[in-house]
């Protein structure tokens, strides 16, 4: 299923190429890092890191800015928020929060592949008042958790 989706490049990152995903099968787009300088993430620290690009979902629809793992896994750099959220009435740039969680500061240049972004359909909640919910809905769970069934 495909989604047509209004981008726009901020001016800061006009010279770069949109974001695409890397293979036919990727379940996200990588986002570059839109920066005008290299940014350096010391350990323990985050940056904001901008992208380049504004979207504008249509409504029922969000986008997720999820980790890399390469980026995890070689230098312990994740998304601080994981997964962040993209309403589909934001119009700004999208940034990405970086965390470094390694040992070594992670040095991030314009261009790097920080993050991917996930499309998904979003479903409305409407609530439906009730005295208990398990009047309405009785489990053999009911209120067990935080490791009942261990
Ligand atoms: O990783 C992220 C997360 C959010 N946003 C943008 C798009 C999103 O629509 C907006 C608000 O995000 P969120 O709802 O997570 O923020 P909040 O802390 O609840 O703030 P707000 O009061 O702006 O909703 O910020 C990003 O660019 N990157």
């Amino acid at each position: 299923m495909s989604l047509t989706i209004p981008v726009a490049q901020m001016p800061h990152a006009s010279d770069m190429t949109l974001p695409a995903y890397a293979t036919p099968g990727s379940a996200g787009m990588d986002l570059h890092a839109a920066l005008t300088a290299d940014t350096t993430i010391h350990p323990g620290t985050h940056a904001h890191i901008p992208t380049g690009i504004a979207i504008a979902l249509p409504a029922g629809y969000e986008a997720q800015v999820r980790p890399r793992s390469g980026l995890a896994a070689k230098h312990g750099v994740t998304v601080l928020n994981a997964p962040g959220t993209i309403d589909s009435d934001y119009r700004g740039e999208i940034g990405v929060l970086l965390v470094n969680l390694g040992p070594q500061p992670h040095t991030v240049a314009r261009g790097d592949r920080i993050a991917q972004l996930v499309f998904a359909p979003v479903l409305n909640a409407v609530w439906w008042p009730v005295a208990e919910v398990s009047g309405a809905a009785a489990t053999d769970r009911g209120d067990g958790g935080f490791g009942s069934t261990d």
